[in-house]
């Protein structure tokens, strides 16, 4: 493993999953190897003082971007940093902690792509990008269960605040390695919000697996649940891998083994090793189920951590 820690950066608009995505890819990777930082705790006022001022905590003003950047470089180095906490509960800060990174560092939040500075800093870039339809069903979904909001002051905030999603956090996309968009399936089933399909545009600015494989000799796709295709994405040329819910284990084993086959060390995370942590998903009313498109977002950007981390050791 290399002596500076590997970062991960998992940028979207609130409520697009990246606590989600997080979580599920500490769990994989294994959580004594992760250190997680959330980049809201950079807000650079509390709640009642973003209401005064009028301003929402999506414009950069509203946060410390140079001490996120400052911080990532000595995270990046391997150094210690004292990090502010903003408390969700109460709209107000905590004391700082103390943070030393480990091996793997997931920074994830609103505006993390947004300085160059920043950016440079990562290893891997990810972008989250849900359908605005379902981030508004999950935010008003997570904000009343979890952070104390009725439907419609969420609803009310949504609105007020898309003139700087537009303006600051959708614009990132394009500095991303992999962006990730969830989407229900076109059958509009009671399961179709949790069978969710999801879409990986894979930029060419990091080696990806070779996912040609999963063509047969004419090119065509194995099976329909799985879609290997190219496009433009922000007029620049991509691949684009669609998973469908309602994918076979074969056809994600399949995929599994293409992961594997360059990096082994994966291979114990896999489904096909009967690992049925990953892609756990828990639904509205509180039941679990395992969910391949999820599954194999958490083991590609896995993947491309522990490829870093081979490169990043090849240059010692
Ligand atoms: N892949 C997914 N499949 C199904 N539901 C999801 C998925 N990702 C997120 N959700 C739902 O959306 C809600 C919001 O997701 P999450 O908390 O991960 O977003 P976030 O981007 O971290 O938000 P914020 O920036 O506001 O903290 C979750 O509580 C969950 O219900
Ligand atoms: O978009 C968000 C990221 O999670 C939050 O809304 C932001 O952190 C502001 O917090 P609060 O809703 O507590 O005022």
């Amino acid at each position: 493993m290399p002596e500076r820690p590997i970062i991960l950066g998992i940028v979207g608009d609130s409520a697009a999953g990246k606590t989600t995505l997080t979580r599920g890819i500490a769990q994989v990777v294994g959580k004594d190897d992760v250190t997680i930082i959330c980049t809201d705790d950079y807000h650079r006022y509390d709640r009642k003082q973003r209401a005064e001022i009028g301003i929402s905590a999506l414009a950069p003003d509203c946060n410390y971007l140079d001490i996120i950047e400052q911080h990532l470089q000595l995270l990046r180095q391997g150094q210690p940093i004292l990090k502010p906490i903003y408390n969700h509960s109460t709209g107000m800060f905590d004391p700082p902690e103390y943070i030393q990174p480990k091996k793997f560092v997931i920074v994830e939040g609103l505006l993390g792509y947004k300085t160059k500075r920043a950016r440079d800093t990562y290893d891997v870039k990810v972008y989250l990008a849900p359908p605005e339809d379902l981030r508004t069903k999950w935010k008003v979904g997570r904000d009343t269960r979890k952070r104390g909001y009725e439907p419609e002051q969420v609803l009310e905030q949504l609105r007020k605040r898309e003139p700087d999603s537009e303006a600051f956090i959708r614009p990132q996309r394009q500095w991303a390695d992999v962006i990730v968009t969830f989407y229900p399936p076109q059958d509009d089933s009671e399961q179709s919000d949790l069978l969710l399909n999801v879409k990986l545009v894979l930029r060419p600015t990091i080696p990806h697996p070779d996912f040609t494989h999963i063509l047969d000799d004419n090119g065509n796709d194995l099976g329909d649940a799985i879609r290997l295709g190219l496009d433009r994405d922000m007029s620049k040329p991509v691949d684009v891998l669609e998973i469908d819910g309602h994918a076979h284990e074969s056809q994600v084993q399949q995929l599994e083994r293409i992961l594997c086959k360059e990096v082994p060390h994966l291979g114990q995370f896999c489904s096909i090793e009967g690992n049925t942590n990953i892609g756990k998903i828990t639904g509205t009313t509180g039941e679990t189920l395992q969910s391949y498109p999820l599954a194999l977002t958490q083991l590609l950007i896995t993947y491309h951590m522990l490829k870093a981390a081979q490169r990043t050791a090849l240059l010692k």
